[in-house]
């Protein structure tokens, strides 16, 4: 395993077929992301966004190319490996929250440590910790029907940074908040990245997290149409319209 410390796709197409019907989600789409960054994906819905996030956090296979992430090509993994890849590197983030009822917001960030192995003592300690990050360090022993949305995306990053990972995906990640906490969460990755060094890859249409992100990559029709970083290109990667 090399050092390298990006997450590039090449030459990935991926089709799903149901009832005999085919949909290229993505075809012939290449791209490297860099540490540091905020990188955002855009684009109309079905344009295979989220097709992409799954193929890149290594929770899908592509149909044909290559996803290298970190310097592990996602693709030569079993199973295993790449959920053992998914613990230990990736951290999630989705619009939904998906925080449990009944645990309070310590608890949600603590229990994906409890669930690593770590010791309760640090385990407390580093989700006390991420929570502060996110300037939820007061409400901590709040369960989520008593946090607002903003709140509750903002423990559901706590919890998804608390094991520091180097990769952080967040497919819509502000597309249920209101406008003052869609600009926190937008505030927070961006934060993220750039002090923790982490990739963070958001799917969004969100034009707060556009105006925000480091790096723009516009989708269009299961291809990559247009990078932020090179102005110059309409039609990337040999693609032609
Ligand atoms: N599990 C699936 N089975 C069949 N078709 C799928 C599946 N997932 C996605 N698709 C199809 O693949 C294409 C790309 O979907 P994808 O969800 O990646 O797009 P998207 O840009 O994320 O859309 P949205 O913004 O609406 O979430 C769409 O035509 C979609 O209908």
């Amino acid at each position: 395993m090399t050092k390298v410390p990006s997450l590039g796709v090449r030459a990935v197409t991926k089709s799903y077929v149901v009832q005999n019907i085919r949909t290229e989600a993505l075809r012939d789409v290449s791209l490297t992301l860099h540490p540091g960054e905020l990188s955002l994906i855009s684009g109309p819905s079905g344009c295979g966004k989220s097709t992409l996030l799954s193929l890149m956090s290594g929770l899908s296979r592509p149909d044909r190319g290559h996803v290298h992430a970190l310097g592990v090509d996602l693709g030569a993994l079993d199973d295993a490996a790449r959920d053992a890849f998914r613990l230990a590197q990736c951290g999630f983030v989705f619009q939904g929250f998906n925080l449990f009822p009944a645990l309070d917001a310590l608890e949600q960030v603590q229990i994906v440590l409890d669930y690593q192995g770590v010791s309760q003592a640090l385990a407390a300690r580093s989700a006390r910790e991420a929570l502060e990050l996110v300037g939820l360090g007061q409400r901590r022993h709040l369960r989520p029907a008593e946090l607002s949305g903003g709140e509750k995306q903002r423990v559901a990053i706590a919890r998804a940074i608390v094991k520091h990972p180097r990769l952080l995906f967040a497919d819509e990640p502000t597309s249920a908040l209101d406008s003052v906490n869609g600009a926190i969460v937008t505030a927070l990755l961006r934060e993220i990245a750039h002090r923790s060094g982490a990739i963070v890859v958001c799917v969004s249409h969100d034009p707060r997290l556009i105006a925000r992100a480091d790096r723009v990559l516009e989708m269009e029709d299961g291809r990559l149409h247009r990078d932020s970083r090179d102005h110059s290109s309409s039609n990337m990667m040999g693609t032609s319209r």
